[in-house]
Protein backbone atom coordinates (compact mmCIF):
# COMPACT_ATOMS: atom_id res chain seq x y z
CA UNK A 1 0.00 0.00 0.00
CA UNK A 2 0.92 3.44 -0.65
CA UNK A 3 0.17 6.76 0.72
CA UNK A 4 -3.19 5.70 2.37
CA UNK A 5 -0.55 3.63 5.17
CA UNK A 6 0.18 6.86 5.98
CA UNK A 7 -3.01 8.27 6.95
CA UNK A 8 -4.45 5.17 8.78
CA UNK A 9 -1.08 5.84 10.70
CA UNK A 10 -2.33 8.69 11.53
CA UNK A 11 -5.49 8.00 12.83
CA UNK A 12 -4.07 4.78 14.48
CA UNK A 13 -4.13 5.62 17.96
CA UNK A 14 -7.92 7.10 17.78
CA UNK A 15 -8.81 3.53 16.10
CA UNK A 16 -7.52 1.65 19.14
CA UNK A 17 -9.47 4.05 21.17
CA UNK A 18 -12.55 3.26 18.95
CA UNK A 19 -11.96 -0.33 19.63
CA UNK A 20 -12.30 -0.36 23.37
CA UNK A 21 -14.41 1.86 23.50
CA UNK A 22 -17.83 0.52 25.99
CA UNK A 23 -20.06 1.32 23.28
CA UNK A 24 -18.35 -1.00 20.29
CA UNK A 25 -17.59 -3.49 23.21
CA UNK A 26 -21.32 -3.50 24.47
CA UNK A 27 -22.33 -4.63 20.52
CA UNK A 28 -20.50 -7.69 21.08
CA UNK A 29 -20.98 -8.56 24.64
CA UNK A 30 -24.75 -7.78 24.20
CA UNK A 31 -24.31 -5.68 27.31
CA UNK A 32 -25.06 -2.46 25.33
CA UNK A 33 -28.24 -0.21 27.07
CA UNK A 34 -31.00 -0.32 23.86
CA UNK A 35 -31.54 3.22 24.27
CA UNK A 36 -28.00 4.23 23.64
CA UNK A 37 -28.30 2.05 20.30
CA UNK A 38 -31.33 4.05 19.43
CA UNK A 39 -29.29 6.97 19.55
CA UNK A 40 -26.74 6.00 17.61
CA UNK A 41 -28.93 4.86 15.21
CA UNK A 42 -31.04 8.09 14.95
CA UNK A 43 -28.21 10.12 15.23
CA UNK A 44 -26.89 7.44 12.17
CA UNK A 45 -29.64 8.54 9.96
CA UNK A 46 -29.00 12.70 10.49
CA UNK A 47 -25.41 11.82 9.42
CA UNK A 48 -25.82 9.36 6.55
CA UNK A 49 -28.07 12.27 5.09
CA UNK A 50 -25.30 14.60 5.12
CA UNK A 51 -22.67 12.05 4.58
CA UNK A 52 -23.98 11.63 1.20
CA UNK A 53 -23.92 15.29 0.79
CA UNK A 54 -20.58 15.84 1.56
CA UNK A 55 -19.82 12.09 -1.23
CA UNK A 56 -21.45 14.25 -3.76
CA UNK A 57 -19.12 16.72 -3.52
CA UNK A 58 -16.24 14.83 -3.38
CA UNK A 59 -17.77 13.22 -6.89
CA UNK A 60 -17.79 16.14 -8.49
CA UNK A 61 -14.24 17.32 -7.55
CA UNK A 62 -13.23 14.34 -8.50
CA UNK A 63 -10.14 14.37 -11.52
CA UNK A 64 -11.61 11.10 -13.45
CA UNK A 65 -15.10 9.65 -14.46
CA UNK A 66 -14.54 6.75 -12.79
CA UNK A 67 -14.05 9.00 -9.38
CA UNK A 68 -17.34 10.99 -10.13
CA UNK A 69 -18.81 7.75 -10.68
CA UNK A 70 -18.09 5.31 -7.47
CA UNK A 71 -18.39 8.60 -5.13
CA UNK A 72 -21.80 9.10 -6.91
CA UNK A 73 -22.71 5.63 -6.10
CA UNK A 74 -22.15 5.66 -2.64
CA UNK A 75 -23.72 8.78 -1.82
CA UNK A 76 -26.94 7.01 -3.38
CA UNK A 77 -25.78 3.85 -1.67
CA UNK A 78 -25.33 6.16 2.20
CA UNK A 79 -29.38 7.68 1.28
CA UNK A 80 -30.51 4.12 0.66
CA UNK A 81 -28.86 2.91 3.68
CA UNK A 82 -30.13 5.52 5.60
CA UNK A 83 -33.90 4.85 4.81
CA UNK A 84 -33.32 1.25 5.71
CA UNK A 85 -32.19 2.00 8.85
CA UNK A 86 -35.25 3.77 9.78
CA UNK A 87 -37.61 0.85 8.02
CA UNK A 88 -35.52 -1.53 10.01
CA UNK A 89 -33.65 -0.60 13.30
CA UNK A 90 -35.60 2.20 14.28
CA UNK A 91 -39.04 0.86 13.93
CA UNK A 92 -37.75 -2.32 15.99
CA UNK A 93 -36.26 -0.21 18.52
CA UNK A 94 -39.50 2.52 18.35
CA UNK A 95 -38.49 5.19 16.39
CA UNK A 96 -36.98 8.36 17.63
CA UNK A 97 -37.51 11.83 16.52
CA UNK A 98 -34.39 13.68 18.16
CA UNK A 99 -32.46 16.53 16.32
CA UNK A 100 -28.87 15.96 15.04
CA UNK A 101 -26.69 16.04 18.32
CA UNK A 102 -23.69 18.77 19.07
CA UNK A 103 -21.27 15.82 17.96
CA UNK A 104 -23.54 14.86 14.61
CA UNK A 105 -23.20 18.67 13.69
CA UNK A 106 -19.72 19.29 14.08
CA UNK A 107 -18.78 15.91 12.19
CA UNK A 108 -21.33 16.26 9.49
CA UNK A 109 -20.39 20.12 8.99
CA UNK A 110 -16.69 19.11 8.83
CA UNK A 111 -17.21 16.79 6.05
CA UNK A 112 -19.48 19.43 4.30
CA UNK A 113 -16.67 22.00 4.90
CA UNK A 114 -13.62 20.72 4.15
CA UNK A 115 -15.48 18.45 1.09
CA UNK A 116 -16.56 22.30 -0.37
CA UNK A 117 -13.55 24.58 0.26
CA UNK A 118 -11.18 21.90 -0.27
CA UNK A 119 -9.49 20.03 -3.40
CA UNK A 120 -10.39 16.63 -4.22
CA UNK A 121 -7.60 14.96 -2.47
CA UNK A 122 -8.94 17.17 0.91
CA UNK A 123 -12.37 15.91 0.78
CA UNK A 124 -11.42 12.14 0.20
CA UNK A 125 -9.27 12.64 3.55
CA UNK A 126 -12.08 13.53 4.88
CA UNK A 127 -14.60 11.12 4.19
CA UNK A 128 -11.74 8.21 4.46
CA UNK A 129 -12.43 7.53 7.70
CA UNK A 130 -15.89 6.58 8.10
CA UNK A 131 -15.47 3.93 5.10
CA UNK A 132 -11.96 2.49 6.59
CA UNK A 133 -12.58 2.44 10.64
CA UNK A 134 -16.24 0.98 10.06
CA UNK A 135 -14.54 -2.02 7.47
CA UNK A 136 -11.80 -2.62 10.73
CA UNK A 137 -14.99 -2.50 13.65
CA UNK A 138 -16.75 -4.47 11.60
CA UNK A 139 -13.63 -6.97 10.82
CA UNK A 140 -13.15 -6.81 14.02
CA UNK A 141 -16.43 -7.63 15.51
CA UNK A 142 -17.99 -10.07 13.14
CA UNK A 143 -16.57 -13.32 13.88
CA UNK A 144 -17.59 -12.54 17.78
CA UNK A 145 -20.90 -11.30 16.90
CA UNK A 146 -23.46 -10.95 19.37
CA UNK A 147 -25.80 -12.41 21.32
CA UNK A 148 -28.18 -9.87 20.88
CA UNK A 149 -30.14 -10.33 17.54
CA UNK A 150 -30.43 -6.74 17.16
CA UNK A 151 -26.86 -5.59 17.10
CA UNK A 152 -25.81 -9.35 15.38
CA UNK A 153 -27.44 -7.66 12.45
CA UNK A 154 -25.66 -4.36 12.86
CA UNK A 155 -22.33 -6.22 12.90
CA UNK A 156 -23.17 -7.62 9.83
CA UNK A 157 -23.74 -4.89 8.10
CA UNK A 158 -20.40 -3.60 8.36
CA UNK A 159 -18.55 -6.87 9.03
CA UNK A 160 -19.47 -8.79 5.24
CA UNK A 161 -16.67 -9.30 2.50
CA UNK A 162 -19.41 -7.08 -0.16
CA UNK A 163 -18.19 -3.71 1.88
CA UNK A 164 -15.01 -4.43 2.31
CA UNK A 165 -14.78 -4.67 -1.65
CA UNK A 166 -16.04 -1.11 -1.09
CA UNK A 167 -13.27 0.01 0.72
CA UNK A 168 -10.83 -1.12 -0.99
CA UNK A 169 -12.15 0.84 -4.35
CA UNK A 170 -11.96 3.57 -1.94
CA UNK A 171 -7.94 3.07 -0.95
CA UNK A 172 -7.06 2.28 -4.67
CA UNK A 173 -8.52 5.49 -5.52
CA UNK A 174 -6.61 7.96 -2.83
CA UNK A 175 -3.42 5.73 -3.18
CA UNK A 176 -3.51 6.75 -7.04
CA UNK A 177 -4.52 10.06 -7.07
CA UNK A 178 -2.18 10.44 -3.99
CA UNK A 179 0.91 9.49 -6.33
CA UNK A 180 0.75 13.08 -8.10
CA UNK A 181 0.32 15.21 -5.09
CA UNK A 182 3.13 17.57 -3.52
CA UNK A 183 4.01 17.47 0.21
CA UNK A 184 1.55 20.57 1.47
CA UNK A 185 -1.08 18.53 0.28
CA UNK A 186 -0.54 15.27 1.70
CA UNK A 187 0.20 17.21 5.16
CA UNK A 188 -3.57 18.88 4.40
CA UNK A 189 -5.23 14.84 3.80
CA UNK A 190 -3.11 13.44 6.86
CA UNK A 191 -4.62 16.29 9.18
CA UNK A 192 -8.08 16.09 8.14
CA UNK A 193 -8.16 12.16 7.94
CA UNK A 194 -6.61 12.36 11.86
CA UNK A 195 -9.56 14.61 12.30
CA UNK A 196 -12.23 12.78 11.21
CA UNK A 197 -11.02 9.82 12.86
CA UNK A 198 -11.60 11.78 15.93
CA UNK A 199 -15.15 12.54 15.47
CA UNK A 200 -15.69 8.56 14.65
CA UNK A 201 -14.64 8.19 18.10
CA UNK A 202 -16.95 11.17 19.39
CA UNK A 203 -19.92 9.67 17.26
CA UNK A 204 -19.64 6.19 19.48
CA UNK A 205 -19.16 8.06 22.13
CA UNK A 206 -21.73 10.75 21.84
CA UNK A 207 -24.04 7.45 21.39
CA UNK A 208 -23.03 6.27 24.71
CA UNK A 209 -23.73 9.34 27.10
CA UNK A 210 -26.72 9.62 24.92
CA UNK A 211 -25.91 13.24 24.19
CA UNK A 212 -28.37 16.43 23.72
CA UNK A 213 -27.93 19.76 23.66
CA UNK A 214 -27.23 21.18 26.93
CA UNK A 215 -29.82 24.50 26.09
CA UNK A 216 -32.65 22.57 24.62
CA UNK A 217 -33.93 23.99 21.26
CA UNK A 218 -36.90 25.94 21.10
C1 LIG B 1 -20.84 7.85 12.07
C2 LIG B 1 -20.71 6.83 10.98
N1 LIG B 1 -19.51 6.65 10.41
C3 LIG B 1 -19.37 5.75 9.43
C4 LIG B 1 -20.44 5.00 8.97
C5 LIG B 1 -20.28 3.97 7.89
N2 LIG B 1 -20.68 4.44 6.57
C6 LIG B 1 -21.66 5.29 6.35
S1 LIG B 1 -21.84 5.66 4.66
C7 LIG B 1 -20.56 4.69 4.24
C8 LIG B 1 -20.02 4.49 2.85
C9 LIG B 1 -20.91 4.81 1.74
O1 LIG B 1 -22.09 4.07 1.75
C10 LIG B 1 -20.05 4.11 5.40
C11 LIG B 1 -18.93 3.20 5.37
C12 LIG B 1 -21.70 5.22 9.60
N3 LIG B 1 -22.80 4.54 9.23
N4 LIG B 1 -21.79 6.13 10.59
Amino acid sequence: MGFTSELWESGAATYERIRVHPFVQGLTSGDLDRAAFRHYIAQDSHYLREYARALNVVAAKAPTPEGTALFGEHATNANAVERALHAGFLDELGGVDQPASPTTVAYTNFLLATAHTGSFAEGLAAVLPCYWIYARVGADLVDRSSPDPLYARWIATYGGDGFQKIVDDVLTVTDRHAEGLGPAERAAMLHHYATAARYEWMFWDAAHRRETWPIPLA
